[in-house]
């Protein structure tokens, strides 16, 4: 098994509720456990500033699912939760990202691993942090490293 962190952001229709429900969707993803979630963080839309603040928090999963795979059930999960993509960066239901996949370098069509804006996005690394202190990226650079250097966008952690 591998294990794989995937990122949760939404900021339409709860989006508390819409992280909580899509956690639960994930732990029982076929041949996949949970291992840890995150705690969820408020943030002002880092982009686009016309829009509702951000909910955001990661999980980490034990998978046997290829990362292809796993993209496919993210985006149904997506899907189920009514995700419009009406403009690029605009407000959404939920989005779920795969933000690392074990140690590997991902770089195809349909999928960028690990995520191109991971290093820059403090919603982002806070819940890595949370979920494991010492990760560190295929490249060599430390999480916590990147967390330090990385624009502080203000996140409010959220009562659990
Ligand atoms: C619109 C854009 C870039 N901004 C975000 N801003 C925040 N705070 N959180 C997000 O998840 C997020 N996602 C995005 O895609």
């Amino acid at each position: 098994t591998v294990v794989a962190y995937v990122g949760l952001g939404s900021n339409l229709e709860d989006p508390t509720a819409q992280l909580a429900r899509a956690v639960a969707e994930l732990a029982s993803l076929p041949n996949t456990s949970l291992m840890a979630q995150s705690a969820f963080y408020a943030s002002r839309p880092v982009g686009p500033q016309d829009q509702p603040d951000f909910v955001n928090g990661a999980v980490q999963l034990s998978t046997e699912l290829s990362p292809h795979q796993l993209l496919d059930h993210l985006q149904a999960i997506e899907q189920a939760h009514g995700r419009e993509r009406l403009r690029h960066w605009g407000p959404r239901t939920l989005d779920l990202d795969l933000l690392l996949y074990g140690n590997d370098s991902i770089h195809d069509e349909r999928l960028t691993v690990p995520h191109a804006e991971l290093a820059n996005r403090d919603f982002v690394l806070q819940p890595l942090l949370d979920l494991n202190p010492e990760l560190v990226l295929p490249d060599g650079r430390s999480i916590e490293t990147l967390r330090q250097a990385c624009p502080d966008n203000q996140l409010r952690l959220l009562p659990p």
